[in-house]
């Protein structure tokens, strides 16, 4: 058995990246954006990624969502290695099994807020049961707005919309990238919060790329990449200490905080990697 197909075999995850390598170009040219990363995504886990610039966040989000496609090592949702679908079966897989939240909220402007949260259903030929609906909507506070479009809106209220169009379908995972990258601090803070209620109330799964320590903070726990590579971890993060951390990689040479086994430390939470945060509602309520 190969080390990597023992890894496969350990605790169950929302979301598993094993030895995730993806190299762009080739020759000259090439870079390596992932170098052999593996981490877990547990259920009922909200996780940040965090990274300088150019560190592998954004490709490592997209290999995990199936959105692009790894270069060696395995990705894979819950038991299902995405390395294994034909082209229709992963679109089926990222519309029915993942969330997306992006930067740019990516909403459907001739279309109503209620159209917006219920056209990824809609398109999958599923309906969002009313009861389902409704709580949705009342978590993300925009019952009075059901009928305006997103023009209408503010960008943390459209944000908000976005929420809860990823979670509509009640998805194994919510990917969110930036998702607080086009608000001011109030409106992101909600978008947080609400990220962060969704999980612990409901049991799901959120991975969100950011590169603001404050948004971080929210998150149950911080992974940190590096030059393609997974170098660190922190569990109940604060603002302050993900910035040290992070004002740490940009001081640091070479590996930066990597340990001398080239495994990332993680110096900040006895529990253990796998342990769970906090107290959660199995069984795919909405938020
Ligand atoms: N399609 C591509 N073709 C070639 N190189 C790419 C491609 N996408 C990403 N890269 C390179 O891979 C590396 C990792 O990029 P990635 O976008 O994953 O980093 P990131 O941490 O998300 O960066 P940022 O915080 O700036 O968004 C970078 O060096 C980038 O230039």
């Amino acid at each position: 058995m190969t080390t990597t197909e023992k890894r496969l075999r350990t605790v169950p995850a929302a979301v598993r990246v094993v030895d995730a390598v993806k190299v762009y170009g080739r020759g000259d040219t090439e870079v390596r954006a992932l170098d052999g990363v593996s981490v877990d995504f547990p259920v009922g886990r909200f996780t940040a990624v965090m990274g300088p610039s150019g560190s592998g966040k954004s490709t490592l989000m997209h290999c995990a969502a199936g959105l692009d496609t790894l270069t060696s090592g395995a990705a894979l949702l819950g038991d299902t290695d995405l390395a294994t679908l034909d082209d229709r079966r992963l679109t089926l897989l990222r519309r029915d099994r993942i969330g997306f939240v992006f930067q740019a909220f990516n909403l459907l402007p001739t279309l109503t807020v209620a159209e917006n949260i219920t056209l990824p259903s809609a398109l999958a030929g599923h309906t969002v049961d009313r009861e389902r609906f409704d709580r949705i909507v009342d978590a993300v506070g925009l019952r009075d707005r059901l009928h305006h479009r997103p023009s209408e809106l503010s960008g943390g209220q459209q944000q908000r919309v976005a929420v809860a169009r990823a979670f509509a379908g009640d998805p194994d995972v919510v990917f969110a990238d930036e998702p607080t990258g086009n608000l001011d601090s109030r409106s992101g803070e909600e978008v947080l919060r609400l990220l962060g209620r969704t999980v612990r109330e409901t049991g799901r799964t959120v991975v969100m790329v950011t590169h603001d320590p404050v948004a971080a903070a929210h998150a149950d726990e911080v992974i940190f990449l590096a030059d393609g590579r997974l170098v660190d971890r922190m569990t109940a993060p604060t603002a302050d200490r993900v910035l040290d951390r992070m004002k740490a990689f940009e001081t640091a040479t070479g590996t930066g905080a990597r340990t001398g086994d080239g495994h990332p430390a993680d110096t900040h939470d006895p529990r253990s990697a796998d342990g769970h945060p906090t107290a959660l509602t199995p069984g795919g309520v909405s938020p």
